[in-house]
């Protein structure tokens, strides 16, 4: 709820006295209120060191080696590879993050997340790279004004700012291109669970990466013919992937840039998974553009990323996002509305959100075209 101006001035006045501040956090009822406003605030705080100590329990396999069951600390020392006072350090503070349970003195078992990040390598490989972007962060000020010419995360994205995509070595391409497919089994049940494509016949996926998305279709439907559109280099990696798995009759993967080359016009279905936050507005336009003018007629258009303002989950758009695609140099999140705004722009009729499972991963929306 927006407050009125007045009281907006009211409340901050009031939140920002010392006096008040005191009171509050004493009084029985708005004690609760001041306690998880400080509590917010302080893990905003301390965000960064929170991170670092994940990327610490990722770097020595903290998860895979209590993945075997309870240890003590003597036996978990030598298994990190770290002094028993350090390994200690960590495990407290991976307990005090849910991370690691502590099961008695100095002994301890997987924590509830844990277990969630044993379960799913690719949140692991998400924390590996971003390395790359606190380089990029070091000074946020200067990166929002533009001033940081070189960033790390731009390197990573072969194809951002490359004047000519379709030329991108294969070498460039093998590190972003093996995080999206480790990172699809994130995504990809929750856009087929939330849209089933039973009705379709052919589904092409635009600027689909080395094909996890694909394969994961090619699993749940049989009867659909599938086509993968991305770079040469990648494209090159998913026929790879396609032969594989044995799908290459009716799986086929095509080397192109999106906005230059001919896209096949017999597809009823198009998807952009995880694509259209990565490019600034115009770019956006074309591969919608693109995507519209591959469909055949009453064909639809699925768009899956997340995005910007979404209930209970805001930081990850905005937050996130917002910076991390900064520091890569493109794109920015975009709202369920304003993705919907560019795909009429090009000539979607109906555009409809369709709510998943886990929309802090991914929302959804569904085009269609007359
Ligand atoms: C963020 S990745 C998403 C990949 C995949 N859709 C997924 O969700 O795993 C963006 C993809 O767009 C591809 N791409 C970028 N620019 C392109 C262009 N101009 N034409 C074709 N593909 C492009 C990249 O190679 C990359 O595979």
């Amino acid at each position: 709820m927006r407050l009125p101006e007045f009281l907006l001035r009211l409340r901050n006045r009031l939140l920002s006295n010392p006096g008040f501040q005191r009171w509050a956090a004493s009084f029985p009822l708005t004690r609760w209120r001041a306690r998880r406003r400080a509590r917010e605030l302080f893990d905003i705080v301390a965000g960064f060191v929170y991170s670092q100590i994940l990327y610490a329990c990722v770097q020595v396999r903290l998860f895979e080696v209590l993945g075997e069951g309870t240890q003590s600390l003597e036996e978990l020392a030598p298994r990190l590879n770290l002094p028993p006072e350090g390994a200690r350090r960590l495990l407290r503070a991976a307990a005090s993050l849910r991370l690691v349970d502590t099961r008695g003195q100095d002994r301890y078992s997987l924590g509830e997340l844990g277990t969630a990040m044993l379960a799913n390598p690719a949140i692991a490989a998400m924390v590996e790279h971003h390395a790359l972007a606190y380089a990029d962060l070091r000074d946020p000020v200067a990166l929002l004004r533009g001033e940081l010419d070189e960033r790390a995360l731009q390197g990573y994205w072969a194809y951002v700012g490359h004047e000519e995509p379709t030329r991108v070595d294969p070498r460039a391409v093998s590190g972003y291109s093996r995080l999206m497919a480790d990172s699809q089994c994130l995504i990809a049940d929750d856009i087929l669970d939330a849209y089933p494509l039973e009705r379709h016949r052919c589904l092409l996926d635009l600027a689909g990466g080395e094909g996890a998305f694909l394969s994961r279709v090619a699993q749940r439907w049989p009867h659909l013919r599938l086509i993968l559109f991305d770079l040469p280099a990648v494209a090159e990696r998913a026929q790879a992937r396609f032969a594989h798995e044995g799908i290459s009759a009716r799986a086929q993967a095509i080397g192109g840039d999106v906005r230059r080359d001919p896209l096949p016009r017999v597809a009823d279905l198009v998807s952009l998974v995880r694509v259209l936050h990565d490019h600034d507005d115009q770019t956006a336009v074309d591969f919608a553009r693109a995507a519209y003018e591959s469909l055949t007629p009453g064909g639809c258009l699925l768009v899956a990323e997340p995005m910007s303002g979404t209930p209970g989950a805001e930081p990850v758009g905005d937050a996130y996002f917002g910076f991390y695609l900064l520091a890569m140099g493109s794109g920015r999140p975009r709202t369920p509305g304003e993705i919907a705004a560019l795909l009429k722009q090009v000539g979607f009729k109906r555009v409809r959100r369709i709510p998943t499972r886990r929309p802090i991963l991914t929302q959804l929306l569904v085009a269609q075209r007359d």
